[in-house]
C-alpha cells in the first residue's frame, strides 16, 4: 500500500539524517570538538559547542542542498520572466509600432498614407467625403486625459449595470445595447426611469463635444467637408478584459475590415479610455498589412482614426491582463446612414 511504503521511506530518511535525533546536546567524543581550554562538562559550553557543532552540520547540509536549491531558484526565475514577458507582449509579431503608449502627439496628427484599396470602386461616390486618400492618424491632442477619465467612469457605471459573461462587453448610447450575460438589452427599457440616475445630460453633452472635435480632425485631416460626413452606427464603449470568450460577441480579436462588418463606416475613429502597459496588458490594436503588423498602442484620451475599406484591416491584440475601455465613433458619407448624437431618452 502508498502510504506504508511512503513512511517507510521516511523513516530511512531519517535515518540517513541522524543529528536530527540529537535533541539532548548527547554528542558521541568523536562528535565533540576538542576545545582545550573550557572543562567539557560546564553545560553551557556543551549546549555552546553542541549548537555550533549542528550549526556546522546544518550548513554543510544546506551546502550540500545549494545546488539543487540554487537550481530550483533560478527556473523559478526564468518561469515568472516568461510568464511577464507574455503577458506584457501578449500574442502578436509586431513589425513596427506606429505610436507608443510613452509618446505624446501633442501638435498636429501623425498620419501615415496607404493607398486606397480598390473595393472604393464598387462603393458609390459622395464628393467631399469619399476617401480620395487613404490612410491612418493618430493625435493625443483632441481629447484631454480628464475628459477621456469622465468618458470612462460613464462606461464604467453604464457597463457596471450588467456586462458580458465573456471578456468584451459593449455599451451604445445611441440603441441602448448593453452585454448582459450571453446576449444584450436595451438600458432604455430594462432600467427605465432608474437611467436618470446612472447618466446625466453632462455625459451625453461631453459625448457629443468629443466626437464633434474628432469630426473636425478627420475631416481636416483627409481633406473632407465636416458638414458632408455624419454619425453613424454602431458609435458604442468597450469593455475588454482577460475572461474567456462565452459567445461569439466575445470574440473581439478578429482581423476585420470595418467597412465590410459595420456596412456604413467609411472613417472609423477610436477614443482610447485607459494606458497600455499599466490599466491592461495585451489589447494593442493592430493594422495588419501585407507587408507586416503595424500597432498602435492605447493611451488614455488618444484617437486613433483611419479610412474604413480594406487598406486597413485591422485587428484588437487579446487583453491579458487588466481591463481596456475605448469608444468606437464612426461617420459614414452617405446621408441614409447618418445618425444623431445620443441623447438621454
Ligand atoms: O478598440 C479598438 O482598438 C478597435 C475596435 C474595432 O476594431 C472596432 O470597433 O471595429
Ligand atoms: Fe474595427
Amino acid at each position: 500500500m502508498t502510504p506504508t511504503v511512503g513512511y517507510k521511506g521516511q523513516g530511512s530518511a531519517t535515518l540517513a539524517w541522524p543529528h536530527l535525533h540529537v535533541t539532548k546536546g548527547t554528542l558521541s567524543s568523536a562528535e565533540r570538538p576538542s576545545s582545550p581550554g573550557e572543562p567539557a562538562s560546564s553545560p553551557s559550553v556543551a549546549m555552546a559547542t553542541f549548537a555550533s557543532g549542528n550549526a556546522l552540520r546544518q550548513a554543510s547540509a544546506w551546502r550540500g542542498s545549494r545546488g539543487p536549491m540554487l537550481l530550483l531558484l533560478g527556473g523559478l526565475v526564468v518561469c515568472v520572466t516568461v510568464a511577464w514577458l507574455v503577458l506584457a507582449t501578449g500574442d502578436s509579431e509586431i513589425t513596427e509600432t506606429l505610436v507608443r503608449k510613452g509618446e505624446l502627439i501633442a501638435q498636429q496628427p501623425r498620419v501615415y498614407d496607404v493607398p486606397c484599396s480598390e473595393d472604393y470602386d464598387n462603393y458609390k461616390r459622395y464628393p467631399g467625403c469619399t476617401p480620395l486618400k487613404c490612410g491612418r492618424a493618430v493625435t493625443d491632442a483632441v481629447v484631454t486625459r480628464e475628459e477621456a477619465q469622465m468618458l470612462r467612469r460613464l462606461a464604467e457605471r453604464g457597463l457596471s449595470l450588467a456586462g458580458s459573461d465573456g471578456g468584451a462587453s459593449i455599451l451604445d448610447l445611441h440603441s441602448g445595447a448593453l452585454s448582459m450575460g450571453k446576449q444584450f438589452v436595451n438600458i432604455y427599457r430594462y432600467f427605465g426611469d432608474q437611467i436618470g440616475e446612472v447618466f446625466t445630460s453632462e455625459d451625453f453633452q461631453l459625448y457629443s463635444n468629443v466626437r464633434a472635435r474628432i469630426q473636425a480632425v478627420v475631416a481636416e485631416t483627409f481633406g473632407l467637408d465636416p458638414a458632408l460626413m455624419y454619425l453613424t452606427k454602431p458609435t458604442f464603449f468597450s469593455r475588454i478584459n482577460s475572461t474567456g470568450a462565452q459567445t461569439q460577441h466575445d470574440e473581439y480579436w478578429h482581423p476585420h475590415i470595418d467597412k465590410v462588418t459595420y456596412g456604413s463606416f467609411d472613417y472609423t475613429s477610436l477614443l482610447y479610455l485607459s494606458d497600455y502597459g499599466s490599466d491592461f496588458t495585451g489589447g494593442r490594436f493592430i493594422f495588419m498589412d501585407p507587408s507586416g503588423n503595424r500597432t498602435v498602442e492605447p493611451r488614455a484620451g488618444r484617437v486613433s482614426f483611419f479610412s474604413s475599406g480594406s487598406e486597413n484591416l485591422h485587428r484588437v491584440e487579446q487583453v491579458t491582463w487588466g481591463t481596456r475601455f475605448a469608444i468606437t465613433v464612426s461617420f459614414t458619407c452617405d446621408p441614409a446612414h447618418a445618425i444623431a448624437d445620443p441623447t438621454l431618452p
